[in-house]
């Protein structure tokens, strides 16, 4: 045996130190989690922000590479496992794989800073490869160091238990969970904050390396305390190259099965038992362990598939909600945080009230019910959002199928206009108003009739899809189309919009560029609350105030009396109405997914450390993750093949596809056994002391031989 083996084997014998029943060594490991789990979602939560305003990347690309980098942080467990479990042990893959993140880090936050290229002093960096470059370095090394240690760290905490401390180990496990969720609460509270701050060297610009350097300094402090209970670990030394030796061991058994297919060969007992020739029973017996679990993993995806909408569509859904609470406005990608909220809640009460109250009524409540129960948890959220969802509905606008086109009148001249339109009553706008809603055409091609002096006809070939706006100035002869937003402005922004019908020009404060006598400018996406806004034609100036609610579209027409009136005599034409279906609405969704996510994920976590074999516990608990990295393809993919018409009817499929798969799941959990791997390991070894049992194998052996022997002589005949 190596040295180091040695030394990790004593070390594993000797009685750690305990507190409460508890080895005093998991406290290191839990804030070393609740540390990293903050630099993880600390910096996730700004990142798409970055992508899009620092490195001016559009919608598409950052949800892409933002997606992209989750995906990559679910799949590089399995590395991290087969280092720990084959080559450094989980203690050193913890230590290295953990600087590997810090650096990664570090060089996220240094990817952030824009005076590293501003030379010419404009706020703005002048390289933006070296910043794209430095930061896909960045996100790399940082995939690769949490998705590394991610199966390890919880091994680990398990690795620290004695076999009298089952109940303390279970409890560690809700522990663990309970960090994780202190830990991306306060970061995703906490760096918004910073990155709203204004910094930097040349020019004042928002603090991005604030916002990515307090993630990082934490998961240097996680490292540090993670070495400084080095004395404390009970280490498991790793056994070699057990992925290789396992896939030699299967493909084996597998070739061994198929060159003994003929009924004459005695039956066995499992397809894995023909590898006995060969192979170690120990090595055989844990390779069955692993296999049975990770079978019983394959309907497990779907859950994470529904779980991780609460980031996208969920989110979504509440920027078409109002997120005031009265004392304090929520703003819809916030309402996220309600997940960890009720994690820190429901974890408690479920250990301390449901569950024994449930084993108190004498009902088995095992691992894998709990998991089903998770599931259909998780599927009847998904049911609650359908149902809000179909109360937003009835608020939202009537916006244009692709067949169809919209139009709607906007009249600036100083008179009444009386407009014909096709297959409609003629319509009568007064003097800087507008057509009372949009009107929904069948046809792009129509011709409008106006009852000027002469009377004006207008053929208007309208786009399809689309709604738009027909801006008659004073002038009418000099009418033309402005194009709408047809869909609800993002993040529960307000979409506005000016019409100038002042004499001269108007500079106006949030617009990009000044209006032109008659001009129309384009959107400007304003937040919720108390918005102002300067008028001024560089001698007279005026100032405009509105509140705004979430997700409505305003266009403001500016009359000519504008500076006499001090800006009172602005009108406003409501394009879309504000959301009014309240955010409070999701909590019932949150409450219902954060209940499946306890006794799914916890319980998941619990059960893969317990089944699997000391020497592949990391493996299973990177199998549990690559669950997750399957839900989260999908969740992507499903977006790629496009959406239902009607979103409820995406999450009553959603919910449907759950609730078949948790059936699936709940016959599989039924034919399984559980099993004690530690007692299993041990009978095994015994039995190879006392009787290494070679009969079978000799067996097959000599059939094998006879075998051979008559195909030689049928080939000499
Ligand atoms: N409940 C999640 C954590 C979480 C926190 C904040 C969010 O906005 C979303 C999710 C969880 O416990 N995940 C497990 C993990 O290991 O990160």
């Amino acid at each position: 045996m190596p040295d180091s083996k040695m030394d990790e084997t004593k070390k594993k014998k000797k009685k750690t130190a305990e507190c409460c029943g508890y080895p005093i060594s998991i406290f290191f490991i839990v804030v070393n989690e609740f540390c990293e789990r903050f630099s993880y979602y600390g910096m996730r939560a700004v990142l798409v922000l970055y992508f899009r305003y620092f490195l001016l990347w559009d919608d598409d690309l950052a949800t892409s590479i933002y997606h992209a980098f989750v995906a990559l942080c679910y799949l590089t467990p399995i590395l991290g496992a087969i280092i720990a479990d084959s080559w450094l042990g989980k203690f050193k893959t913890i230590i290295y794989l953990s600087i590997v993140y810090a650096v990664g880090q570090v060089v996220m936050a240094v990817s952030t800073i824009h005076d590293i290229t501003d030379a010419n002093r404009d706020g703005t960096p002048d390289n933006f490869t070296l910043h794209i470059a430095l930061s896909m370095l960045g996100l790399v090394l940082i995939a690769l160091g949490t998705g590394g240690i991610k199966p390890c760290v919880a091994a680990f905490g398990g690795d620290q238990f004695q076999e009298h401390q089952s109940r303390q180990l279970n409890t560690f496990f809700s522990v663990f969970y309970l960090c994780i969720n202190a830990g991306s609460l306060l970061s995703t509270l906490i760096t918004p904050v910073l990155r709203a701050q204004e910094c930097g060297i040349h020019t004042q610009q928002q603090c991005y390396p604030l916002a990515f350097g307090v993630p990082a300094a934490l998961m240097v402090v996680s490292l540090v305390v993670f070495i400084a209970g080095s004395g404390m670990y009970t280490k498991t030394a790793p056994e070699g190259n057990i992925m290789g030796s396992v896939c030699k061991c299967i493909w084996f058994a597998l070739n061994n099965r198929f060159r003994h297919r003929s009924d004459i060969y005695p039956k066995r007992e499992h397809w894995m038992d023909w590898a006995e020739e060969k192979y170690d029973k120990l090595l055989i017996a844990q390779i069955k362990m692993v296999l049975k679990v990770l079978f019983l993993y394959i309907p497990l995806p779907m859950f994470w598939t529904l779980f991780d909408q609460k980031g996208s569509r969920w989110t979504l859904q509440a920027t078409t909600m109002t997120g005031d609470f009265g004392g304090f406005v929520l703003q819809p990608d916030q309402m996220q945080t309600v997940n960890p909220i009720l994690i820190l809640t429901l974890v408690p009460i479920m250990d301390r009230i449901i569950f024994p109250l449930i084993k108190k009524c004498g009902l088995n409540f095992s691992p894998l019910k709990r998991m089903t129960v998770g599931m259909l948890f998780a599927a009847t959220a998904f049911i609650a959002a359908a149902l809000v969802q179909m109360e937003i509905d009835k608020t939202l606008p009537n916006f244009p199928s692709s067949s169809e086109s919209q139009l709607k009148v906007v009249n600036m001249h100083s008179e009444s206009l009386i407009v014909t339109v096709p297959s409609q009553e003629p319509l009568l706008i007064g003097s800087f108003e507008s057509s009372p809603d949009y009107i929904t055409f069948d046809q792009q091609d129509i011709r409008l009739a106006f009852n000027t002096t002469p009377e004006i006809n207008k053929d208007l070939s309208l786009i399809k899809g689309s709604r738009q706006t027909l801006i008659i100035p004073s002038e009418p002869a000099e009418m033309y189309l402005k194009e709408d937003i047809k869909s609800k402005p993002k993040e529960g922004k307000n979409a506005v919009r000016f019409v100038n019908g002042w004499t001269a020009y108007l500079n106006i404060t949030n617009l990009e560029s000044s209006l032109q006598p008659s001009e129309t400018s384009n959107y400007t996406l304003v937040s919720q609350g108390m918005r102002k806004f300067t008028l001024t034609d560089g001698i007279q100036s005026c100032e405009f105030s509105r509140k705004f609610g979430f997700g409505s579209s305003y266009t403001f027409l500016i009359p000519s009396d504008l500076f006499s009136t001090d800006c009172e005599s602005i009108k406003e034409i409501e394009d879309m109405q504000p959301n009014s279906v309240h955010m409070a609405l999701q909590i019932p969704q949150y409450f219902l997914i954060t209940t499946g996510e306890v006794m799914f994920s916890v319980t998941g976590l619990q059960f893969s450390y317990s089944q699997a074999p000391k020497n592949m516990k990391s493996v299973l608990q990177a199998g549990w993750l690559c669950t997750n990295a399957v839900g989260n393809i999908i969740v992507l993919i499903v977006a790629e093949l496009g959406k239902l018409p009607k979103q409820w009817a995406e999450y009553v499929l959603f919910a449907s596809l759950l609730v078949a798969v948790s059936i699936i799941f709940s016959i599989m959990a039924y034919f399984y056994t559980y099993i004690d791997p530690a007692e299993i390991e041990a009978e095994i070894l015994k039995q190879q002391e006392t009787d290494p049992d070679k009969k079978k194998k000799k067996e097959t052996l000599e059939m094998e031989e006879k075998e051979n022997e008559q195909e030689i002589k049928q080939t000499k005949i």
